[in-house]
């Protein structure tokens, strides 16, 4: 019997809103609880300890058994995030899935490295920058770099500022193999229970073409520049 993991939603199919497979079908799987907390964080709600009692321990067939009943059990992607999916024992899920045809990204901050890494289709790598207030632990970053082994993996960096730009630069000179997408934050998003899920898009537009400028003009043809194309849909609401 595999062991539980802890769910804080699973929803879609919607669209891949952000990095490498943007705009592509999928359904979410949301894991509950993170090692972080990033000042920025848009997924609380996935997050914080007082949103614990939403989170339900479900083992794998029953998490694959709401993914195949949202997709009409035509196989797709699955994307896995969070919190930080990476702290769940998500091994088993994914050989269930895959044996069913379904395909597996995730998406995790890089602080936790498993060896189920190596069976993703994508992993996402998206290291917090000095505007999350988190510090990242560079040799189990490079841990998780390691244990995704062949399977294909990106760097995905939030940018909210002059620093955090830099930051990426840097971060971008040590993977060079690696795909690297930058995606411009989204400032204070309402509280889950609030239902408005307004995000100040004029400032994302601002931050967008200010990315846009900066990386034409460093002539860093490396870096692709992406929105989060669900934001700009539906704002920060859930479930999308
Ligand atoms: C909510 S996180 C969950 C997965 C994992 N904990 C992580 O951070 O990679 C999914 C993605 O959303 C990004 N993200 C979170 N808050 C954001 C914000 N306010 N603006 C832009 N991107 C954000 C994260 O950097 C990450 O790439
Ligand atoms: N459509 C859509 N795309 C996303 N890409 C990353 C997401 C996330 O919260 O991890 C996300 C999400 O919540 N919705
Ligand atoms: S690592 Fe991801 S889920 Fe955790 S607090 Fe940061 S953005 Fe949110
Ligand atoms: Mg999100």
């Amino acid at each position: 019997m595999s062991e539980a993991i802890r769910i804080s939603e699973i929803f879609g199919p919607t669209i891949q809103g952000e990095g490498a497979l943007i705009g592509e079908p999928t359904v979410f799987v949301r894991t509950g609880g993170c090692d972080y907390r990033c000042s920025w964080c848009d997924s609380l709600h996935a997050v914080n300890a007082e949103y614990r009692a939403t989170w339900a321990p479900m083992p794998p067939a029953e998490v694959m058994a709401e993914v195949a009943h949202l997709s009409g059990d035509r196989p797709l992607m699955v994307t896995l995030s969070g919190g930080n999916p990476a702290i769940q024992p998500l091994g088993p899920l994914i050989e269930m899935g895959k044996a069913q045809g379904y395909r597996f990204a995730m998406e995790t901050q890089g602080s936790v490295a498993r060896d189920w890494f190596a069976s993703l289709d994508m992993l996402v790598l998206s290291p917090k920058p000095p505007s999350s207030g988190m510090t990242v632990d560079w040799p189990v970053f490079e841990d998780c770099v390691t244990a995704a082994g062949t399977a294909p993996a990106v760097l995905k960096i939030v940018i909210f500022d002059e620093a955090d730009y830099l930051w990426a630069q840097d971060v971008a000179a040590r993977y060079p193999a690696l795909p690297l997408y930058l995606q411009p934050g989204n400032h204070t998003p309402p509280p889950p229970e609030d239902d408005s899920a307004v995000v100040d898009q004029d400032g994302i537009d601002d931050r967008m073409r200010w990315l846009v400028d900066r990386v034409v003009a460093d002539g860093w043809f490396a870096a692709k520049v992406l929105p989060q194309l669900h934001v700009m849909l539906w704002g920060n609401k859930r479930g999308v």
